[in-house]
């Protein structure tokens, strides 16, 4: 199977390294960016997007939302219709894509970048044309990436939220973390080893031992120790409002898109 991947970027290079193909037919604006691929040695650096989509059969589109429109309009051009066109693009619809390309055959995936280490969880949207055959080859083809889930498209911008911009809100958050234990003399590196390790630790228990919040609030919680009079502090300003006004900001952000 011959993938193309236009733009290569943080999404596209993550494709690139994570997917497996016969032979990658990729395009990307600036072409010095591709020049650390240059060992694969099933790497085609091709100069068009017309070039990526007549020798790919399955074209990832990885460019950011204001370059996709001049990419739909080249693949418009081209008179070859059995392709399969996968979008990663954020708030383009399945619907859009179909018109402006003039091609049918379209999905669209909301990756994360979690995939750089095989985690996290993409999902996937088919437009009707798709059949279960197909549906099972492109989820089993992208399942390099991590766990994936089928969703309807009016789930994927909440979706996206949780999977492909939550890194970015832990990380802060976790920065926070690190920034408060150098606050109290602990040494950046060794806050870092001691708070990843924390971290896992947690969502083990959580997870695994599906032990509930509260109760794990409470099981840390001595009644007049230290661990409550942090938790009151971060209450009293509003940490979970905060938390929770963010993500439904990025979501509302996302339909207007
Ligand atoms: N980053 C993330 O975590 C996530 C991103 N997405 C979606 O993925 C898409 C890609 O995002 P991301 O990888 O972060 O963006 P990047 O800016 O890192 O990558 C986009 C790439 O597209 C190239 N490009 C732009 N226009 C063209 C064109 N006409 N032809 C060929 N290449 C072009 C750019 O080239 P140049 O080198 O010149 O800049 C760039 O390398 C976005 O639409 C975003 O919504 C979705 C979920 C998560
Ligand atoms: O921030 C963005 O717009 C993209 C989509 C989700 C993650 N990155």
């Amino acid at each position: 199977m011959n993938i193309g991947i236009i733009g290569v970027g943080t999404i596209g290079g993550m494709l690139l390294e994570k997917l497996r193909a016969d032979s990658f037919y990729v395009v990307n604006r600036t072409k010095e960016k591709l020049e650390k691929y240059k060992g694969m040695n099933n790497l085609n650096i091709c100069d068009t997007v017309k070039e990526v989509y007549n020798k790919s059969d399955i074209i990832f589109l990885a460019v950011k939302p204001q370059n996709i429109d001049e990419v739909l309009y080249e693949i418009r051009k081209t008179q070859i219709f059995n392709k399969i066109i996968i979008s990663t693009v954020a708030g383009k619809d399945l619907k859009e894509i179909q018109e402006k390309t003039g091609k049918d055959g379209i999905i669209r995936i909301m990756p994360t970048i979690l995939s750089k280490t095989g985690n996290g969880v993409t999902s996937v949207t088919f437009n009707d044309t798709i059949n279960n055959k197909l549906k099972e080859k492109i989820i089993n083809l992208l399942s390099s990436l991590g766990k994936i889930v089928e969703i309807t498209e009016a789930n994927l911008n909440a979706f996206t939220i949780l999977s492909s911009s939550s890194p970015a809100f832990i990380s802060l958050i976790v920065e926070s973390f690190i920034d408060g234990a150098v606050n109290i003399g602990i040494k950046p590196k060794v806050a870092k080893e001691i708070f990843f390790e924390t971290l896992k630790g947690t969502i083990k228990l959580l997870e695994e031992e599906k032990i509930e919040f509260s109760a794990l609030r409470q099981m840390v919680s001595s009644p007049g120790g230290v661990t409550i009079q942090g938790l009151y502090s971060m209450e009293k300003r509003g940490i979970k409002g905060t938390i929770m006004e963010g993500i439904y900001e990025s979501y509302q952000k996302m339909n207007n898109m």
